[in-house]
């Protein structure tokens, strides 16, 4: 983030924009044009998020540019956030770190996307595999579509929002890190005052806020200054569409991921 601007160019291939790039909605139309984007931002960027569901849905042939693209970002030193949010009862939970965050798989970037809606102690194995391995984890708090509010604003019996128990959770594990610990959260850039009226301090999480919500879901500049406020140095700000969308050319990708982050890099500053 000090080196590249706090930006993260997420790789969500949906078949509209293989279209628009002018590329079969299948396997090698995938293949093309994520390896694309990582010809295009690979060792420019803070990090890239591929979404998990654009690769699943094209099958085993999916998962294996998956897999590619995580290989890439290993060989470009690009750091990789696996976003596949995933989140199950704790047994289960260990299958999916296995497979996300564990040395050797092929699967394995440098975060996970993480769920803590089945209870955040579910994903202990998840928290404990990150952990030893040196990798990281983002777990959903505030997310940026606006029905996650039934869930996240909710009070829990204790009267404190379900949001603010999972920042809470997620600042206990980061105790004492420095400069940030790796259990981050994920708080969307369009939530507006969200973050205050359900009592998130975001400040005090002291690990990395993924704010998504960047570009193709109308937030800017200013609504990252408004949402994160002294958090601002913890935000990796995320854009999918809104850099994507320049392409199908490397060089327009690059430039709209180079003023992506000038843009997140000012409003952060
Ligand atoms: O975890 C995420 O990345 C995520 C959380 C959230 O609250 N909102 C959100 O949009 N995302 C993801 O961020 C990306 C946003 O894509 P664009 O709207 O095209 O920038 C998608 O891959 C979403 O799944």
């Amino acid at each position: 983030m000090d080196e590249h601007g706090p930006l993260c160019v997420g790789i969500d291939p949906h078949g509209s924009l293989l279209g628009d790039w002018g590329l079969p909605d299948d396997a090698t139309g995938l293949r093309e044009f994520s390896l694309r984007v990582m010809d295009a931002v690979a060792g420019r960027v803070a990090a890239v998020k591929p979404q998990a569901a654009f690769f699943e849905r094209h099958g085993s042939a999916g998962l294996a540019v998956l897999e590619e693209v995580v290989a890439a970002g290993r060989a470009t030193g690009t750091l990789v956030v696996v976003d596949a949010k995933r989140g199950d009862i704790g047994s289960t939970m260990g299958a999916y770190a296995d497979a996300y965050l564990s040395d050797g798989s092929p699967l394995a970037g440098d975060a996970l996307t993480v769920s803590p809606y089945l209870g955040f102690g579910s994903l202990g194995p998840a928290v404990e595999l990150a952990l030893a391995t040196g990798r990281g984890l983002f777990a959903l708090c505030l997310t940026s579509n606006p029905e996650g509010a039934e869930v996240q604003h909710a009070r829990t019996a204790d009267g404190v929002t379900v949001a603010a128990a999972v920042a809470a959770r997620a600042a206990a594990l980061n105790e004492g890190a420095s400069p940030l610990g790796s259990v981050g959260l994920v708080v969307g850039a369009t939530i507006g005052d969200a973050a205050r009226a359900t009592g998130v301090d975001l400040a005090a999480v002291n690990g990395p806020l993924l704010a998504p919500g960047v570009g193709a879901q109308g937030a800017g500049a200013r609504e990252l200054a408004a949402v994160f406020g002294d958090a601002r140095r913890q935000v990796l700000a995320s854009s999918s569409r809104g850099v994507l969308r320049a392409g199908p050319e490397v060089g327009a990708l690059r430039d709209a991921a180079g003023r992506a982050a000038a843009e997140a890099a000012a409003a952060l500053r």
